[in-house]
């Protein structure tokens, strides 16, 4: 199977490169001081489960100079993911297929916007990495783990190939026949963990040592499940008390990737996360106070720091 990865950073660069490692054949699309780093000096990741070093990596600036892919995977930020729809548009022959690992349950939609649903596959991501510096990814803890499957369709030969090539590189793998409901569980454990670690500036272990933001952590959750059931997703209520006990198990030291981003001054997934939480509710005359607090604190950030 070939794999283009469309943006190498946290997620694409990690699984990207633990694909290519195995020798899966892996092209990345990539941009600026990054793509320039990995065409000279390929592709660097630390990582707890073993560092990865691989010296040439196929680093590409534009989806066109990798079309001939049986799996495009769609790993850029949510401000960017139309974007790179519309550069696949003209590039998907077949029943080439498009995963994205991105966060939040409207991706999909967004993708759908410039390709046939026949092409896309569902998918979720579970691990904290991010670019450390220019060529280099850094994986924080050990959780790695990628489900995925095709919409309303029990099982494909394409996902059962990729599904094949996360076992060569030992990525942990859930082949799910319901994705869409996968997508919306890792979104209750991410908002509440993206939300949280944003508002109050800090990594998951102090937030669910301290009894009033581990409660406001388990609230933010519990709206999630809330506004779901009203969409008609199914989630029972103790399923986020289940999360809370997931995040039970994570490193203290385990942010989220929109706390990285609030860090480095970069633009923040709040629409699609919190904000969706919120949209969604104020359209359902649903109230979400948690949620609607972690937007009004973090709406000035954003656009990133230099917008402040
Ligand atoms: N990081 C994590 O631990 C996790 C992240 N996710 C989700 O995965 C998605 C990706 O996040 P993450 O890996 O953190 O993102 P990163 O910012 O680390 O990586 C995205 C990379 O894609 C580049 N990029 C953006 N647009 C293009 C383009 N058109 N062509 C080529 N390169 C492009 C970016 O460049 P530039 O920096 O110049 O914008 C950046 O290098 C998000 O939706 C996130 O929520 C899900 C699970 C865990
Ligand atoms: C919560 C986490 C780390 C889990 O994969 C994540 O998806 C993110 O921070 O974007």
């Amino acid at each position: 199977m070939k794999i283009t990865v469309i943006g190498a950073g946290g997620v694409g660069g990690y699984f990207g490169g633990k694909l290519a490692a195995a020798g899966v054949d892996v092209s990345f699309v990539a941009r600026g001081a990054h793509l320039q780093a990995m065409q000279q000096h390929g592709l660097k990741i630390n990582s707890p489960l073993g560092n990865i070093w691989l010296p040439e990596v196929k680093a590409v600036a534009h989806p066109a100079e990798a079309a001939d892919a049986d799996l495009f995977i769609v790993a850029v930020k949510l401000w960017d993911t139309e974007a790179v729809a519309a550069q696949l548009q003209p590039l998907l022959s077949g029943d080439a297929a498009v995963l994205s690992l991105q966060n939040g349950v409207q991706k999909d939609e967004i993708l759908q916007r410039y390709i046939p649903m026949q092409n896309i596959i569902g998918g979720v991501s579970y691990i904290a990495a991010s670019i450390a510096e220019p060529g280099v990814i850094h994986h924080g803890g050990k959780l790695q783990k990628l489900a995925f499957g095709e919409y309303g369709q029990e099982t494909s030969a394409r996902c059962e190939a990729f599904q094949h090539c996360c076992q060569l590189a030992g990525i942990e793998t859930e082949l799910s026949d319901d994705i869409a409901q996968r997508i919306w569980e890792k979104f209750v454990f991410l908002v509440g963990l993206s939300g949280t670690t944003s508002l109050f500036r800090n990594t998951i272990g102090p937030i669910r040592q301290n009894k009033e933001k581990r409660d406001f952590l388990l609230q933010t959750m519990q709206e999630v499940i809330t506004v779901a059931n009203a969409k008609g997703v199914p989630l029972h209520e103790g399923f986020a008390e289940h999360r809370l006990k997931f995040t039970d198990t994570l490193p203290d030291d385990m942010p989220s990737s929109m706390k990285i981003d609030l860090d480095r001054g970069k633009r923040l997934e709040l629409p699609w996360l919190s904000g969706a939480v919120v949209e969604m509710a104020n359209s359902l005359n649903i109230a979400v106070p948690a949620n609607q607090h972690i937007v009004d604190e973090l709406t000035p950030w954003v656009m990133g720091a230099a917008n402040h």
